[in-house]
């Protein structure tokens, strides 16, 4: 892999361009090979039209300088990126078993282990974030993806910001990953993160947000009153970390360094625990 990090400039012709691995607002991502290398990458294509007329332009080119910027197992990988007159193309480590997101889907819902290790394991990058000074603030099962091993890879830096920020962010896709002091236009810092930890551990136990409710103003009124409700399949111990990072105050939350050493994670996430193989045929 060294020869992807070689600073070079690299254009659409060094790649051998795959099946389409997703579609969004403002482009598309396709699976790519590098024709020297015969390295497989996910390219992100993003069409500069869109992107002008969304302004967003400051969004891409942070999620750009944030993403290349931070090396971690947890993390997904930018290699680089290039552009033409119409596109833009970001260089990204291909994560082989696709989103947590489509997974969570398919088996409705994970065991503690399993959740644990998740949990422990983007704790890590979130440590590894908040010490490069970026907050992620998306935190959410469609930003996450499974590499070759079943480990869990943060991506999409596109809503990530130097902290402190009170940057309003224009509530676009789901608010259940939302934070009281989000809500309310506050000024937020890496307390959002941690916040987004406690919604994330919850869906993966129970199999939907814990605010989830029929309407936005009813998911509004639960987050800022943290109205919870705990399946009594839930563990005392997963209730009792979810209670400390789902709190309203960001000050009073666990912090990261607390999580990794909350008995919930060491007794189901001990040193060295991975991430179970999920095989198609296993329901
Ligand atoms: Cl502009 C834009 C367009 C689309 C998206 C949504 N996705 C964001 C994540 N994308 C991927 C990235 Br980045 C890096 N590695 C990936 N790997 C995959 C992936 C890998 C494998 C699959 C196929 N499934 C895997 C699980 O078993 C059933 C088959 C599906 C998707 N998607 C991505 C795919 C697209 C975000 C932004």
């Amino acid at each position: 892999a060294k020869a992807e990090d070689k600073k070079k400039s690299w254009s659409l012709s060094d790649f051998d361009l795959g099946r389409p691995l997703g579609k969004g607002k403002f482009g598309n991502v396709y699976l790519a090979r590098e024709k020297e290398s015969h390295y497989v990458v996910a390219l992100k294509v993003l069409f500069k039209s869109q992107i002008l007329d969304s302004e967003i332009e400051h969004q891409v080119r942070r999620e750009v300088e944030i993403q290349c910027r931070l090396r971690h197992p947890n993390i997904l990988r930018m290699y680089g990126y290039f552009h033409d007159e119409k596109r833009i193309y970001l260089i990204l480590e291909y994560a082989k078993q696709g989103s947590l997101y489509k997974l969570l889907k398919e088996r409705e819902r994970f065991d503690e282990k399993t959740v644990a290790i998740y949990i422990r394991d983007l704790t890590r990058a979130l440590l590894y974030c908040h010490t490069k000074k970026v907050i992620h603030r998306d935190i959410k099962p469609e930003n996450l993806l499974i590499g070759h091993n079943w480990e869990l890879k943060i991506a999409d830096f596109g809503w990530s910001v130097h902290s402190p920020s009170s940057r309003r962010m224009t509530l676009c896709g789901t608010l259940d990953y939302l934070s009281p002091e989000m809500i309310e236009g506050k000024p937020h810092s890496y307390a959002v993160d941690i916040w987004s930890l406690g919604v994330l551990c919850y869906e993966l136990l129970v199999g939907l947000p814990p605010f989830d409710a029929k309407d936005s103003h009813q998911t509004y009124r639960k987050i800022r009153y943290v109205i919870i409700k705990y399946p009594d399949f839930i563990s005392e111990k997963a209730k009792d970390l979810m209670g400390r990072l789902l709190v309203i105050n960001p000050e009073q939350r666990l912090p990261l360094t607390n999580v990794l050493q909350h008995p919930w994670i060491t007794e189901n996430a001990p040193e060295g625990a991975v991430p179970p193989a999920f095989n198609p045929e296993q329901k």
